[in-house]
């Protein structure tokens, strides 16, 4: 069939709605709200558009109301990986045949079902597995989620038109084609787009997938997966695998048909896969191609000149949204002394102000942590700098994990730029600073270029244009998304492509040409009209 060539139309980020007083999105969404509060998902494995429930159990817990029990996922192991293979290279045959018009075509219908009917379900879902507040889903869940959708659509379409040049006598076309194999998608706890992209990306590309999901999050990463097949996704083109990463790992990662791996969580485990991946590296049919962004440690670096209301403003909602469980988190900030004492007393007041507690109540400005083991490590660096001599806490440090794992906003202070909350990635609404001297700002720089592994995000607040320029050109390697006068996190698809290097990950920019370029091997081919029949050059011929 010859298809005609497509006009793009361009990317547009989704408008984020308000859910005002009064409004029919806020009805709607407290009605869905409750509704699923109501319901007990069962939720089972989906290989090859079969559904399979193995009795083998986790379940799906809400983080604010820890007793609340909303579904129940099946766990897949060994034989349903092994199976997931089968599917996803059985489906791979007609899905990578299909044109990219009718593979694309499916997304941008789960977009606009993400964009309308389906938004509240999405939302909910993320507000009730993720304990996020309505802002916070609507950012994530609806907004983010169809923009990757719409956003990676656009890539491909800038992709597939970049061709090489054709002569008079020959004709050179580049088909992208897949990868020679299936992807491995896995995916984090703390944004639900980040599961819809993860999956979608290769598939867009003309990949089949198996899809992990993390643990804690199964639940709406499973409405995810149902729009994609109410949007008409094939069977077996993304198979859905929620069950223990390890085990499920230790299967796929030694296929030889291993061709890609589309991973975010933290770096640790990534390293882990990366070495599983070495490990095998002789039996690969290809060598997969290793996409992964990882943990943060993100800095502010506040410089004499910054105005003192947008930075306590950046740094409560840099730090404190979603609790702090964004890759992006301001986590550490740099004080010059003589701002101090007025950024310490407008930090204090506002952090008493920020309400805490059940999200379904939308008043609340930051909701629970994602489970136990997440609530323990935070209050163990709590309880760290609350005995240390180096450190004093200045605001919130209470957690109690009695009706949810709820921990309050932190501001920690040290007098050690080498204190250990300076450097470890937390996850968690914990903030520290350290104060230099003013006539010390190059110290204070060295210490966010020098102080953690990480390079996700950063930001400086001055007003001098000189330093904003020294800054941005010092810490370049810092931080793959840097800010003059913003927040550390926030990034719009489009607008901001996301991602960081060093410890951070790959820096692959999810969402963006970068990150569909991944997913995709070129073949070049030449169509030769003028044909040479005789192997001497005509110049050497006397
Ligand atoms: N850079 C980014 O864009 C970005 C975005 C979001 C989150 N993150 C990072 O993610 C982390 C938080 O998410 P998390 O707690 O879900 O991360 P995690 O590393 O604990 O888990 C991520 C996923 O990996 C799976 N997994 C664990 N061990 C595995 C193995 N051996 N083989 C295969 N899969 C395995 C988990 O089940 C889960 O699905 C933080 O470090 C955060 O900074 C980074
Ligand atoms: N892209 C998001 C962070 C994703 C990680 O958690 C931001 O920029 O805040």
């Amino acid at each position: 069939m010859n298809n005609g060539v497509i006009k793009e139309i361009g990317f547009e980020n989704e408008k984020v709605r308000e859910y005002a007083v009064g409004s029919k999105e806020r009805a709607e969404l407290k009605k869905t709200l409750k509704e699923m509060r109501e319901q007990m998902l069962d939720i089972p494995i989906v290989i090859g558009g079969k559904e399979i429930r193995t009795g083998n159990t986790g379940k799906c817990i809400v983080p604010h109301d820890n007793k609340k029990v909303i579904g129940i996922y099946h766990k897949a192991g060994k034989k349903e990986a092994e199976m997931a293979i089968d599917a996803a290279l059985s489906a791979k045959k007609k899905w990578e045949k299909l044109s990219w018009e009718h593979r694309v075509g499916i997304f941008l219908r789960a977009a606009e079902l993400a964009a309308g009917p389906w938004r509240a379900r999405l939302n909910a879902a993320t507000m009730l597995t993720q304990s996020k507040t309505y802002f916070q889903a609507e950012i994530d869940a609806a907004c983010e989620s169809v923009d990757f959708l719409k956003s990676n659509a656009s890539s491909l379409y800038k992709i597939y038109s970049e061709q090489p040049i054709s002569t008079r006598d020959s004709w050179n076309r580049t088909q992208y084609r897949p990868l020679d194999g299936f992807v491995f998608a896995v995916t984090p706890f703390n944004f639900t787009a980040i599961g819809c992209n993860l999956s979608a990306a290769p598939a867009m590309a003309g990949n089949t997938v198996i899809w992990k999901p993390a643990s804690n999050v199964v639940y709406s990463s499973y409405i995810v997966y149902q729009l994609f097949k109410e949007a008409g996704l094939p069977d077996g083109v993304i198979n859905f695998l929620p069950g223990s990463g390890s085990e499920i790992g230790n299967v796929v990662l030694k296929d030889p048909n291993l061709a890609g791996i589309h991973f975010t969580g933290s770096t640790d485990t990534f390293q882990e896969m990366w070495k599983a991946v070495g490990d095998n590296i002789q039996n690969y049919r290809s060598f997969p191609k290793l996409v992964g962004e990882t943990g943060g440690k993100n800095y502010v670096l506040a410089h004499a000149s910054a105005d003192v209301d947008t930075l306590v403003a950046a740094l409560i909602r840099g730090a404190y949204e979603l609790q702090g469980q964004k890759c992006s988190a301001t986590s550490r900030c740099y004080i010059p002394k003589g701002l101090w004492p007025e950024v310490k007393e407008k930090m204090i007041r506002e952090i008493s102000t920020i309400k805490v507690g059940d999200v379904e109540d939308f008043s609340n400005f930051i909701g629970a942590v994602i489970d136990q083991a997440s609530f323990d490590k935070i209050k163990s660096y709590i309880d760290y700098a609350k005995n240390s001599h180096d450190a004093e806490i200045l605001a919130g440090g209470k957690c109690d994990d009695s009706k949810g794992y709820f921990i309050e906003p932190t501001f920690i202070l040290t007098n050690n730029p080498d204190f250990r909350t300076l450097k470890e990635e937390i996850f968690g609404p914990v903030l520290t600073a350290y104060v230099y001297e003013d006539e010390r700002f190059d110290y204070a720089v060295d210490l966010c270029e020098s102080t953690t592994k990480y390079g996700l995000t950063g930001s400086i607040f001055a007003k001098d244009r000189y330093v904003i320029a020294e800054v941005e050109d010092k810490l370049m390697h810092t931080a793959g998304n840097f800010y003059i006068n913003d927040k550390t996190a926030g990034a719009s698809v489009g607008l901001q492509p996301f991602g960081g290097a060093r410890a951070s990950g790959t820096n692959d920019k999810v969402g963006s040409i970068f990150n569909m370029m991944r997913w995709i091997s070129p073949r070049v081919i030449k169509d030769n009209f003028n044909q040479v029949n005789d192997y001497r050059y005509s110049d050497n011929i006397e």
